[in-house]
C-alpha cells in the first residue's frame, strides 16, 4: 500500500495514544515527526542527514532530525521543538510531504510524518548526533538509513517527491 500523502500542512491535534495496541503486540504506536531541511546546493537541492550515535538503538544508522510527538502537541509543534533541542534552530515547518507506518523487528511500530523545512533562524549545531551532513538528493541512497525511511529516500533520490 502506498501510504504517502500529498497534502498541505496538517494542523489537527494529535490524539493521546496511551494504552493503544492496534499495531500488533502490546507496544504502543509511536507518533514520530522528522524534517527534510533543504538548502540550495550545486548543482541541485541538498538535505540535512544525521547519524545516530554508537550507543543508541539502531546505532550509526542515518535518519532525518526529529522525534516523538508529545501528548497535546500538533505534529508541527513537536517538530519545531525537536529541531530546537537537537540542532539549536528555530525552524519554520513547511508542508508535509510523506507519511508512513513501519513495524520494526523488535515489535515497535511507528507512524512517521515528514515535513519540509526551508527556513530557519539560528546556526545549525550538532547537539546529539554522531555525524551530520548536507547530502545532494541524488546521493541519499549511499547512506545506511533506518528501514522506515527507505521508501522516502528512494523517492527523493529519484526526484519523485520534491
Ligand atoms: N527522528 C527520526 N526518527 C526516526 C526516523 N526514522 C525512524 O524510523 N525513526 C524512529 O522514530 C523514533 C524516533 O524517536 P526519538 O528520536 O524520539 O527517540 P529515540 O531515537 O531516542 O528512540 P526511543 O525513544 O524509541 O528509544 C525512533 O525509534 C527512530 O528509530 C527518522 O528519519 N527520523
Amino acid at each position: 500500500m502506498d501510504s504517502r500523502l500529498n497534502c498541505t500542512t496538517v494542523k489537527e491535534p494529535i490524539r493521546k495514544l496511551d494504552n493503544r495496541s492496534d499495531t500488533g503486540g502490546n507496544r504502543p504506536l509511536r507518533l514520530v515527526v522528522a524534517a527534510l531541511i533543504l538548502r540550495a546546493g550545486e548543482p541541485g537541492t541538498e538535505v540535512l542527514v544525521c547519524q545516530r550515535k554508537p550507543d543508541q538503538p539502531m546505532s550509526l544508522k542515518w535518519e532525518f532530525p526529529g522525534g516523538k510527538i508529545e501528548p497535546g502537541e500538533t505534529a508541527e509543534e513537536a517538530l519545531a521543538r525537536e529541531l530546537n533541542e537537537e540542532l539549536g534552530i528555530e525552524a519554520v515547518i513547511g508542508r508535509r510531504v510523506s507519511r508512513v507506518r513501519h513495524k520494526y523487528r523488535n515489535g515497535g511500530a511507528i507512524d512517521l510524518q515528514f515535513f519540509v523545512v526551508e527556513e530557519f533562524g539560528g546556526a545549525l549545531e550538532n547537539r546529539i548526533f554522531n555525524d551530520m551532513r548536507w547530502s545532494p538528493l541524488g546521493e541519499l541512497m549511499q547512506y545506511d538509513f533506518l528501514a522506515a525511511d527507505l521508501g522516502l529516500i528512494r523517492d527523493l533520490a529519484e526526484g519523485r517527491l520534491l
